[in-house]
């Protein structure tokens, strides 16, 4: 094969998509740039913390060679204790079924902050740069900026998450982003003491808690109470002293599609009300995570959840094309959204490798998209009846997080 002259490649959006390319493509030697619309690298939360599963040995494989050990990114540090994920039947704090990491079937909860840092090691991402436009002209991609700049480059990533600008442009005003119908309240609280104890012995690393709505009470509706631990708050000794813990409970609720659904509008008093009264199936056990959080704890505005199915018909084979989120995002409940925009990071690494090397850019860059496409459109539809069916199969999938599920008893924890 001819050598094509060295592509240089816009990856637009920071995130975990958009970085794990951008070190795969360093990896290759391939020339990019990453532009991120946050203005610097804290100027908001990056969030709580994320399950990767089934893809560490493939990240480690892709990635370059001067990264930090990945383990540094682990949620639990400095605590030594093996990620842990677990489901409950809300009225079953005795029954622990989930998945917990093993040196065969590794599990890493990364907190999602140091995730960012750790991707972004030696990218020196172009901050305050938000996409607004693209114009492809002559075999070339130039991207607008909101703040009235351009780059130009060879191939426009569109890492750009669910709202995706580069979508946009490849969809124009057909955009066919679309809302969950499940209302959201989350919330905040750091905890300590015998407490976190508590918080730990339920699940090292997270915890879901369901309570399926009974099918002869229409007036009803099925609940899910997720729990995790951001990180471990550590005393002056570096002694682990409590933990920053979040939680999110999920209730089905058609209203949410809507203009203006009330979740926006809503007090962080009214939210955490609400919230107490949705949990209110569950367990105390499950339950106390909410009573404790103060109302300064909520998060306002709440989530909204959206997902999207895009065709190949949507995406050319051609100079610009997405991954991640921004060509299929979908609610949270499988834990597969991260996962699979660092698969399509490693397909569209491997793609443009092949481009530089000579290989038909048509092709491969269909190549790539049908993958990406087949994989993201089954995770989403999947993903679209996850909810209900967790709530009913209550605290017993087969498989969850990539791997079988199995009974785990609870320990003793001493911190
Ligand atoms: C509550 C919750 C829990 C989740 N838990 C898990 C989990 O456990 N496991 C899992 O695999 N997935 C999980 N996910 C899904 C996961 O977070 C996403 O799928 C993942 O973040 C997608 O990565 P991405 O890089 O495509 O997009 P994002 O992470 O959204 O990154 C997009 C980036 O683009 C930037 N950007 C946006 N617009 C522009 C623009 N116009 N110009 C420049 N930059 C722009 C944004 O600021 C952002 O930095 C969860 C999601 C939620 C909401």
């Amino acid at each position: 094969m001819a050598s094509n002259p060295s592509p240089h490649v816009l990856i637009i959006g920071g995130g975990i998509g958009g970085l794990t390319l951008g070190q795969a493509l360093r990896k290759q030697d391939i020339s990019f740039e990453v532009f991120e619309r946050d203005t610097e690298a804290n100027s908001r939360s990056q969030g709580w913390a994320i399950l990767l599963h089934t893809v560490l040995a493939q990240l480690k494989a892709f990635l370059p060679e001067d990264m930090p050990p990945i383990e540094t990114v682990n949620h639990l540090l400095p605590l030594d204790l093996p990620a842990q994920i677990i489901m409950y039947d809300g009225a079953r704090p005795d029954v622990r079924v989930g998945s917990e990491s093993t040196p065969e079937q590794p599990l890493l909860r990364a907190n999602r902050g140091r995730l960012r840092d750790w991707l972004a090691t030696s990218i020196p991402i172009r901050f305050g740069k938000q996409a607004v436009g693209i114009e492809e002209n002559d075999g070339r991609v130039t991207v607008r900026f909101k703040d009235g700049t351009s780059s130009t480059g060879d191939f426009v990533v569109g890492a750009d998450g669910k709202h995706s600008s580069v979508r946009k442009h490849l969809l124009g005003h057909r955009d066919r982003l679309r809302v969950v119908p499940i209302a959201i309240a989350a919330g905040e609280l750091t905890v300590s003491g015998d407490e976190m104890i508590r918080q730990l012995e339920i699940a090292h690393s997270s915890y879901a808690a369901m309570a399926p709505a009974p099918p002869d009470d229409p007036s009803q509706v099925d609940v899910m109470l997720f729990t995790g631990l951001a990180q471990p708050v550590t005393n002056s000794d570096g002694k682990v002293a409590g933990g920053d813990y979040y939680w999110l409970i999920s209730v089905a609720d058609e209203s949410i599609a809507t203009e203006r659904p009330w979740t926006a509008a809503a007090t962080q008093e009214e939210l955490l009300n609400w919230s107490k009264e949705m949990a209110k199936p569950l367990s105390e056990e499950f339950r106390r995570i909410v009573d404790l959080t103060p109302a300064e704890g909520m998060r306002v505005p709440p989530l909204i959840l959206h997902d999207i199915e895009l065709s190949s018909q949507d995406i050319p084979a051609g100079r610009v094309t997405l991954l991640g989120d921004a060509a299929h995002c979908m609610a949270p409940y499988l834990g597969e959204g991260g996962v699979i925009a660092l698969r399509d990071s490693f397909d569209l690494a491997h793609a443009l490798t092949k481009i530089s090397e000579g290989g038909d850019m048509k092709h491969y860059m269909a190549a790539y998209r049908d993958t990406m496409l087949e994989r993201g459109v089954a995770a989403v539809r999947k993903t679209r009846n996850a909810f209900g069916k967790l709530c009913s199969t209550a605290c017993a999938p087969p498989v969850a997080f990539g791997y079988p599920t199995v009974e785990l008893p609870k320990k003793k924890i001493v911190l």
